[in-house]
């Protein structure tokens, strides 16, 4: 996973120089915050003493430290943007080229994936689990490299200040990180629990919204309506319990946090009583065990969200290594199409159910120029021998010949250019009727777009539209009927002018006078 995930982010690799060395930069200079404060302290603190003694104290003492923490602050705003604007393009960038890899490999699938996976799930992967890789990503370039810095940093400057100290001080930390990491694993589960009943909920959602008219025909939205509430109300008594779990996190964290900064005081302070340290080192102490506790907390966030991440790139890169079968391209191309076909003895079973044979020993021969019909009953594998034809599926026995070339020794892709496939429910794209018609053939003028729906009947109807050819049809051309749907599915077939057409019941939905006409 750590190859594919350099491989994403080498085209960027300056950028991401940059970044790491903003981060550092800014960390870097962050770490100086309370050395600087503690010399103000410092020259405060003799200020205090000065002007008890009776003595003159120049103001222009503090001119020193107060310029440099200027410096300090003006120094880290600047990194700070560089560094988060530099993160967002970077992150950005590596998302998209993710999302058109994992999109390219979903794609150049098998139908039998299509067949396994819904489209949902699919979809998910490439916005939920690209999403939650993505800011993940982002969060350990910029919050993981400045927490790494600063706690390494912190550190040093501790022991350098204090080793007694720094010792007293990490003694009380291993009870409360196994404390707070108990909790956080079991938030972590919560977590878990609770993207699974959103999951849920949203899917509910979706099936009734995607199903609208049959939920309408059956006046079932009350029903509906209280089963999404039920749903909703599960998921938001999931998310307080939550919201319980992190306040007493938070808490705890802060009990813990103030517990040791209760340490550094009073150890550190018996150690300002006994002038072995200054008041301002150990101003400068505290702010730096602040700044380590605060990147140890953000690294423990992080710890727990890169677990959850590492889940997402998982799903994501297991696609994308996903090799078809049958790729969409490879093998031989004819120089020309006759259109003889040959089912020489094929044998097939759907790969999702190996024990259930569509086709057994069937032989079939189709001359060039012939129309063919095929009679069954329902289920008997009509729709079968097309989708074979195609090479959605491979046979399992026996060859399909296209002008006595075994299908198996000619590209794919090639192939399915000079096949037409209008099935029983002609699905639309949600864009206007010209672009559907000219889906098979892109570069075809509107004279030929025409000419096709003219043949295929559409011509009338099209033009009756008050947007004719520009009309939009809606997802899955649901603003259409199934006849205009059929139509415009079959000229769509014929402006791609095929040298095979399969017509898979394309119309079925066209009543009968329309159907002599065509
Ligand atoms: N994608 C699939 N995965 C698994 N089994 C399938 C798949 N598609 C179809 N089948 C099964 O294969 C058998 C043949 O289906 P097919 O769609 O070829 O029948 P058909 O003759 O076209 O039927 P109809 O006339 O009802 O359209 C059926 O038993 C069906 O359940």
């Amino acid at each position: 996973m750590w190859k594919d995930i350099w491989e994403l982010m080498k085209p960027d690799l300056l950028t991401l120089v940059c970044i790491v060395l903003t981060a550092v930069g800014a960390a870097v200079v962050h770490l100086q915050t309370p050395t600087i404060t503690g010399e103000l302290i410092n020259v405060l603190t003799a200020s205090a003493k000065a002007t008890s003694q009776g003595l003159a104290f120049s103001i222009e003492h503090l001119n020193g430290p107060a310029m440099k923490l200027f410096g300090l602050l003006t120094a880290q705003a600047v990194l700070t943007f560089a560094h988060i604007t530099l993160v967002a393009r970077f992150g950005e960038r590596v998302a998209q080229r993710l999302r058109a890899k994992l999109f390219a490999a979903i794609i150049q699938q098998d139908m039998v994936f299509f067949d396994k996976h819904q489209s949902g799930e699919l979809v998910s992967r490439l916005t939920t689990d690209v999403a939650e890789f993505k800011s993940t990503f982002k969060q350990l370039v910029t919050l993981g490299l400045k927490s790494v810095t600063q706690t390494v940093g912190s550190a040093v400057h501790l022991f350098q200040i204090s080793t007694s100290l720094t010792f007293t001080m990490l003694s009380t930390m291993p009870v409360l990180y196994i404390l707070l990491n108990i909790y956080g694993a079991y938030l972590r589960r919560l977590s878990k629990k609770n993207k699974r009943l959103d999951g849920i909920a949203g899917g509910v959602a979706g099936e009734v919204v995607a199903n609208m008219r049959t939920v309408r025909a059956f006046a079932a939205e009350e029903r509906e309506m209280v089963h999404y509430a039920n749903v909703c109300n599960d998921v938001a008594q999931a998310n307080q319990n939550m919201g319980f779990h992190i306040g007493m996190f938070q808490g705890l964290t802060n009990v813990s946090i103030g517990c040791m900064m209760l340490t550094v005081l009073y150890f550190g302070g018996s150690l300002v009583v006994r002038d072995q340290l200054t008041s301002g080192d150990l101003m400068s102490y505290m702010l730096s065990t602040q700044t380590a506790q605060q990147s140890l907390v953000s690294l423990g966030v992080l710890f727990g969200q890169t677990i959850k991440a590492q889940a997402s790139a998982a799903r994501v890169f297991e696609f994308i290594h996903k090799s078809p079968r049958v790729s969409l391209h490879g093998g031989e191309c004819l120089s020309s199409v006759h259109g003889d076909v040959y089912f020489d003895h094929v044998s097939f079973n759907y790969p999702s159910r190996p024990n259930h044979p569509v086709l057994q020993d069937f032989s079939l021969h189709i001359p060039p120029g012939t129309t063919v019909a095929l009679c069954g009953h329902s289920g008997s594998g009509k729709s079968t021998i097309a989708s074979l034809l195609e090479r959605f599926y491979e046979p399992t026995g026996g060859d399909i010949m296209l002008d006595g070339h075994p299908l198996h020794e000619l590209d794919p892709s090639w192939l399915r250019h000079h096949i037409g496939f209008i099935n029983q429910e002609p699905i639309l794209f949600d864009t206007t009727i010209l672009e559907n018609i000219r889906y098979g053939h892109p570069e075809a003028t509107l004279d030929q777009v025409r000419e096709a729906a003219r043949q295929a009947n559409a011509e009338v109807f099209i033009d009756g539209f008050p947007d004719g050819y520009d009309t939009v049809v809606g997802e899955r051309g649901a603003s259409l009927s199934g006849g205009q749907r059929q139509r415009i599915a079959i000229a769509r077939a014929i402006l791609k002018d095929p040298k095979i057409l399969i017509l898979d019941e394309a119309t079925s939905a066209l009543d009968s006078k329309q159907r002599n006409e065509k």
